[in-house]
């Protein structure tokens, strides 16, 4: 049986209160994600979906972890000693991150940014990059610069650009944000259709277009919430 994507455990993240705002505590006891998993992640503004993205996308450091695993590697050490260029190699290889406001370079064209996030990722995924451009709606705007693209139209860009590498892990932080529900729909499908073997993980609001693309739903709750302190965990729903 081919190796988890992400296997970790007993993770903690905070951060201290500013003025006016409790301290923030996520503690993840376990998580598990296969290839082939399709998981929304959800929960109330603020709660901290973000942050366990930048987490499983090794961008942001967690205080103490017990155990980490990417894809049948222990990374456990490489986080908590912070080598960065180890780190970076595994997301790279890896990991496909696609986030809220594009990070689309902004002097390359469109398709340019998607070829070489191809090419970075040393991939020889079969399917093309303008084939996934006519399914997100944007296959006339492939010469186009991020600048001269609406809010929406950029944002599939970034789903282009994170599905041209071939990773076998995508992250997806609120991916249909910013699109209207027939390109949510159409960008959230695509996401959900990609091959069996690549994991899938999409921050959303959207729960009933994830339900309905068969996401499985995993919630991030405030187990404690006070004045100080608000401490957040995960819960994962039954399918
Ligand atoms: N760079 C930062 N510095 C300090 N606090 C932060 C930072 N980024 C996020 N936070 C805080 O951490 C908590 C989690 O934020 P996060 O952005 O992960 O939530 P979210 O669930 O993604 O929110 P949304 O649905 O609004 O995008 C919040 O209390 C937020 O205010």
């Amino acid at each position: 049986m081919n190796a988890a994507c992400f296997d970790l455990a007993d993770l903690v993240l905070t951060r201290a209160g500013r003025t006016g705002s409790p301290a923030y505590r996520l503690e993840i006891p376990r998580l598990t994600v296969w290839p082939g998993a399709r998981i929304g992640l959800v929960g109330e503004s603020g709660i901290g979906k973000s942050t366990l993205l930048d987490i499983l996308a090794l961008i942001r450091r967690p205080d103490s972890l017990r155990h980490f695993q990417l894809s049948g590697r222990d990374i456990a050490q490489d986080l908590t000693r912070g080598r960065m260029r180890r780190l970076t190699r595994m997301r790279r290889r890896h990991i496909s991150y696609i986030l809220q406001d594009g990070g689309l370079l902004p002097y390359l064209s469109i398709g340019a940014n998607a070829r070489l996030a191809r090419r970075l990722a040393r991939s020889d995924q079969a399917d093309g990059i303008e084939n996934l451009a006519q399914t997100l709606g944007i296959a006339s705007l492939l010469g186009k610069l991020p600048s001269a693209l609406s809010g929406g139209q950029r944002q599939r860009a970034a789903v282009l650009r994170g599905l041209a590498s071939g990773a076998q892990v995508i992250l997806a932080d609120e991916p249909t944000a910013a699109l209207d529900s027939q390109n949510a729909g159409a960008a959230m499908r695509l996401l959900a259709d990609l091959p069996r073997d690549r994991a899938v993980i999409v921050s959303s609001h959207q729960e009933a277009l994830l339900t309905s693309c068969g996401f499985v739903l995993w919630r991030l709750v405030a187990q404690d919430r006070s004045a100080v302190a608000t401490r957040v965990t995960l819960k994962i729903e039954a399918a």
